[in-house]
């Protein structure tokens, strides 16, 4: 499907979706567990490769009217898989469920999509080797298809930090069901850290003790998964609750609240600040969960996303909206997503006549020497860079059409329609 966008002022409440980092967790610890109910599950195209997996493994997910997931666990170590595991786009899917099919007592089989195929799994294949696994990549690339064979018994491994933080994830989830336990050692400074802190946050919602260390982290291996009560509730999504936030920055002189924006461990929630200091008008009502967004004149300004990946595409946005220079920077880790997106913004902006400098590990949007007009532009099969475009779709000159916008299922279902709720005038075109 193609959507094309007519400049519009937007005005209204948006409802968070639940995170998707939160669900991806929530749904593999519950696997690791034996009974668990979760409540305000994110429903969309990677999650449900994530319950698939659960699945394959010998658990069974299974999705209430209400959209409450109930989750009979394969309870410790996972059943060797009857069929391929397929991530279709999910990355975190993939990192999470190699670690998981390491523990099982025989062989796994790993594919997704061509993006998924694309993406670097060597490390984390390497560290499963070192705990006396076998990890191999089909085409001997470090990438997908991967075949994996268990049991690991737990040990030591050292791991880079600098290429995804989901490595880590994936072997602290599956350490605790070790017998031994695992230790990460960090070979490099940690990217994307805010996420291993949610994982942190998980496990001890779910009864399971991990922590971090001088050079890395760990876990104690023979614990259960035991959430308390059995349930487990999913916080709002900050990377989602971005492309709200930005709209109203840019396109809502009467103002957008956002509801479900509860602070988590999140380190997305620093796009708050970010259209803080870019000029909007933003309050954050932490007790409450809203937020109230309304546009103003914006400046660029320096953000790293270090520990924010998903926000480059958004901030890249913003900045083109922006006067003067928007300099994004420690972005490197960035490209290794379902697309690179620090090529893709600038490419795409580039499209709708924004001026832009990349570089290896940052992206420079030269505000004020950009007419963001109205385009065809791809949306490279990735879900943050549609919504991204979108956004710039709303206050360019003339209409844009994004390109291929069926991936925005991936993280947010419901996207296109909330636009529509919110005043955006926008015509579908499949
Ligand atoms: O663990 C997670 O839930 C995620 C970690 C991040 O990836 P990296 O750790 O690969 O940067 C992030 O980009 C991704 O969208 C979700
Ligand atoms: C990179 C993302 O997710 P994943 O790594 O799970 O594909 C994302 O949601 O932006």
């Amino acid at each position: 499907m193609n959507v094309t966008i007519t400049p519009s002022s937007l005005q209204g409440t948006a409802q968070a979706p639940p995170s998707k980092s939160y669900t991806h967790r929530a749904i593999l610890a519950a696997g690791y567990a034996s009974q668990t109910t979760v409540r305000d599950a994110l429903w969309s195209a990677d999650t449900q490769a994530t319950a698939r997996a659960v699945d394959c493994f010998g658990g069974a997910v299974s999705r209430a009217d209400d959209g409450t997931l109930e989750i009979d666990g394969f309870d410790g170590r996972p059943d060797v898989p009857a069929d391929v595991i397929n991530c279709d786009n999910s990355g975190t899917t993939m990192r999470l469920v190699t670690a998981a099919a390491a523990l099982a007592d025989g062989t796994s089989v790993l594919t997704g999509d061509e993006s998924l195929r694309s993406r670097p799994q060597g490390p984390l294949l390497g560290a499963i080797a070192d705990l006396a696994g076998e990890a191999k990549s089909t085409r001997g690339n470090g990438q997908a298809p991967l075949v994996v064979t268990g049991p690991i018994a737990g040990g030591e491994v050292a791991i880079p930090g600098d290429v995804s933080s989901q490595y880590i994830t994936a072997l602290l989830m599956a350490g605790a069901v070790t017998d031994e336990g695992i230790d990460v050692v960090l070979e490099t400074e940690l990217k994307s850290a805010p996420y291993v802190d949610i994982t942190l946050e998980v496990l001890e919602d779910f009864g399971v003790e991990a922590r971090q260390t001088a050079d890395g982290f760990s876990v104690e291996g023979g614990q259960s998964y035991d959430p308390v009560g059995g349930e487990y509730a999913v916080p709002g999504d900050f990377s989602s609750i971005s492309y709200p936030l930005a709209a109203g920055a840019i396109a809502s002189e009467d103002g957008v609240r956002i509801e479900g924006a509860n602070p988590s461990a999140q380190g997305d929630t620093a796009i708050v600040d970010i259209v803080d200091r870019m000029g909007a008008d933003v309050d954050w009502d932490r007790e409450a969960g809203t937020i109230d967004v309304s546009s103003a004149p914006l400046s660029g300004i320096e953000v790293s996303v270090e520990d924010t990946p998903d926000l480059l595409p958004t901030i890249a946005t913003l900045g083109a909206v922006a006067d003067g220079d928007t300099h994004i920077t420690n972005a490197e880790h960035v490209r290794y997503k379902e697309t690179d997106r620090v090529s893709a913004m600038a490419e795409e902006l580039g499209t709708m006549g924004v001026e832009s400098t990349e570089e290896h590990d940052s992206l420079t949007i030269h505000g004020s020497e950009s007419t963001l007009e109205g385009a065809t532009v791809s949306g490279r099969a990735d879900h943050r860079i549609i919504m991204a475009l979108a956004l710039a779709g709303l206050v360019a000159d003339g209409e844009t059409t994004v390109e291929g916008t069926d991936h925005v299922d991936v993280s947010f279902p419901g996207f296109f329609g909330l636009l529509e709720e919110l005043g955006c005038s926008l015509e579908r075109q499949s």
